[in-house]
C-alpha cells in the first residue's frame, strides 16, 4: 500500500535528484540557472557565456570567453574515419541517429574515459562541445551526398555552427538569432534526456554512454522531436486558415498538437517560447514571412481557446529555423548540440554526488502460478 501512494506514472512531480544547475520556478515565471535568470541570460549574453556558467559556476569575462572559444576551436575536427562512419550509414538515417552513432564512436576515442572528476568531465565536455556541431552539420550533409563543410576557424563558435549547416556565412543578425536559441536550449533542470542522462551515468557508465542515451531520449517527439513535427505542420497547413482547419482536425482525432502543452509548465506559457517568438517576429518582417508569423500565432490563440495549452520552446523555434535556412531534420540535433552544455554539466554533477538510480515498481501481475 506505502507503494502505491507513492506511484507517481511517468515520475510526475517526483524529486528525481539534488542540483545546484538550474530549477524551473513556475510562478514566478524563472528558469533559474547558477543563480541567473535564462531570460536574461538569452538577452545579454552568448551561449558561450552560458558554458563556462554551467560547467564552471561563474561567468567568464571577455578574456575567459575568449580563451574558452580558443580551447573549443582546437578540438572542432572529426577523426578522419568519420567520413566513412557516416559514408556507410543507409541515406535514410535521421540526423538524430547519426548523432547517436557519431557520439558513441567518439569514445572509442576519448584518451580520459574513465575520467569521472569535475575538472576531467569539464574537459571532456568541452571536446564533446567542439565536436557535436561538427557531427551535426557534416554527418547530414554526407547523408545527402553534399560537401563537407569544414569548420571555420576564424569565426565565433554558434556563427561557425550555422554556417557548417547552410554552407554560408550568417549575417549577424542571423548568427544572434542563432546563438540566442541555443541558450534557450541549453540546459532546462530535468527532462526526460537529462534524467535519462543521469540515470546512466548513476552506474558510473562513461559520458559518452550517458550522452548517447540523451540522444535517443531527446528524438522522441514528445521531447526534443516535437521542434521538427511542428515545422511539417506548419507546412502541410500552408495558409492561416489551412493551419486552424488541421488543428481542429487533429484536435477531433484527439492527437497531441506538437509545440504546445509542458510537464512542468503545464497551462502557462514557457518563458523560451515567449523569448523565440520575438525573434521569430524579428526575422518574419525581415524575410517578409509575416503570413508565417500569423499562422503561428493564430495557432497559438487557436489552442489557448480549444485546449487552455500554451505553446513550448519547440512551437516557436521551429520557425526560427526555417528562416534561417536551416533543414528541418537538423531541428533536434541542433537542439541537442546545445544541450550538449547541460547534458555534461548534469553528468559531471552525478559523478561527483552519486547514488545509482534503483527505483521500485507497483506490481500488477499474476503471483503463485507454477510451471
Ligand atoms: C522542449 C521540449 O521538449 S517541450 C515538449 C515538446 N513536446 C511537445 O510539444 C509534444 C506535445 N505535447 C505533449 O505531448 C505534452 O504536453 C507533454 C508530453 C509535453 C507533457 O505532457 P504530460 O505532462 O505528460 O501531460 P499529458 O500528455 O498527460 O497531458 C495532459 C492533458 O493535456 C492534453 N494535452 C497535453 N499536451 C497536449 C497537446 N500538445 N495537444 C493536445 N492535448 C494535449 C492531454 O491530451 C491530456 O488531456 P486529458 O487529461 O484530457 O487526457
Ligand atoms: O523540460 C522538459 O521536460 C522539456 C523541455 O522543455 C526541455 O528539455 O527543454
Amino acid at each position: 500500500m506505502a507503494e502505491q501512494t507513492a506511484y507517481k506514472p511517468g515520475l510526475d512531480g517526483v524529486i528525481a535528484t539534488e542540483t545546484k544547475l538550474s530549477y524551473l520556478d513556475v510562478d514566478a515565471e524563472e528558469i533559474v540557472l547558477r543563480g541567473y535568470e535564462l531570460i536574461e541570460l538569452a538577452e545579454n549574453k552568448q551561449y558561450l557565456d552560458l558554458v563556462q556558467l554551467l560547467l564552471q559556476g561563474v561567468l567568464p569575462d571577455d578574456e575567459q570567453r575568449s580563451s574558452l572559444e580558443q580551447e573549443l576551436k582546437k578540438d572542432y575536427d572529426l577523426p578522419a574515419d568519420f567520413i566513412s562512419l557516416f559514408s556507410k550509414l543507409p541515406k535514410e538515417t535521421h540526423p538524430m541517429d547519426a548523432l547517436r552513432t557519431g557520439i558513441s564512436a567518439l569514445a572509442g576515442y576519448e584518451k580520459n574515459l574513465e575520467g569521472r572528476r569535475e575538472e576531467e568531465i569539464s574537459k571532456t565536455a568541452l571536446r564533446l562541445l567542439a565536436k557535436i556541431p561538427n557531427i551535426v552539420a557534416n554527418s547530414y550533409h554526407i547523408l545527402h551526398d553534399e560537401a563537407v563543410v569544414e569548420p571555420k576557424q576564424e569565426l565565433p563558435y554558434s556563427t561557425n555552427f550555422l554556417y557548417m549547416i547552410t554552407g554560408k556565412e550568417p549575417t549577424q543578425a542571423e548568427a544572434d538569432y542563432f546563438d540566442q536559441s541555443l541558450m534557450v536550449y541549453s540546459e532546462h533542470e530535468m527532462p526526460n534526456s537529462t534524467f535519462a542522462a543521469r540515470v546512466i551515468a548513476s552506474t558510473n557508465a562513461d559520458i559518452y554512454g550517458a550522452l548517447t542515451g540523451a540522444v535517443a531520449s531527446l528524438k522522441g517527439n514528445l521531447h526534443g522531436g516535437a521542434n521538427e513535427a511542428v515545422m511539417h505542420m506548419l507546412l502541410q497547413g500552408e495558409t492561416t486558415d489551412g493551419f486552424r482547419r488541421l488543428l481542429y482536425e487533429k484536435l477531433n482525432n484527439k492527437e497531441k498538437i506538437m509545440g504546445f502543452g509542458h510537464r512542468v509548465y503545464m497551462k502557462k506559457m514557457d518563458p523560451r517560447a515567449a523569448l523565440m517568438k520575438e525573434a521569430f517576429r524579428a526575422l518574419a518582417v525581415e524575410r517578409k514571412r509575416e503570413d508565417l508569423f500569423e499562422m503561428c500565432e493564430a495557432g497559438e490563440q487557436l489552442m489557448k481557446e480549444e485546449k487552455g495549452l500554451y505553446p513550448n520552446l519547440d512551437y516557436y523555434a521551429a520557425p526560427v529555423y526555417y528562416l534561417l535556412g536551416i533543414p528541418i531534420d537538423l531541428y533536434t540535433p541542433i537542439f541537442f548540440a546545445a544541450r550538449t552544455l547541460g547534458l555534461c554539466a548534469h553528468v559531471s554533477e552525478q559523478y561527483a554526488n552519486n547514488k545509482l538510480f534503483r527505483p521500485r515498481v507497483l506490481y500488477t501481475g499474476p503471483r503463485g502460478l507454477h510451471p
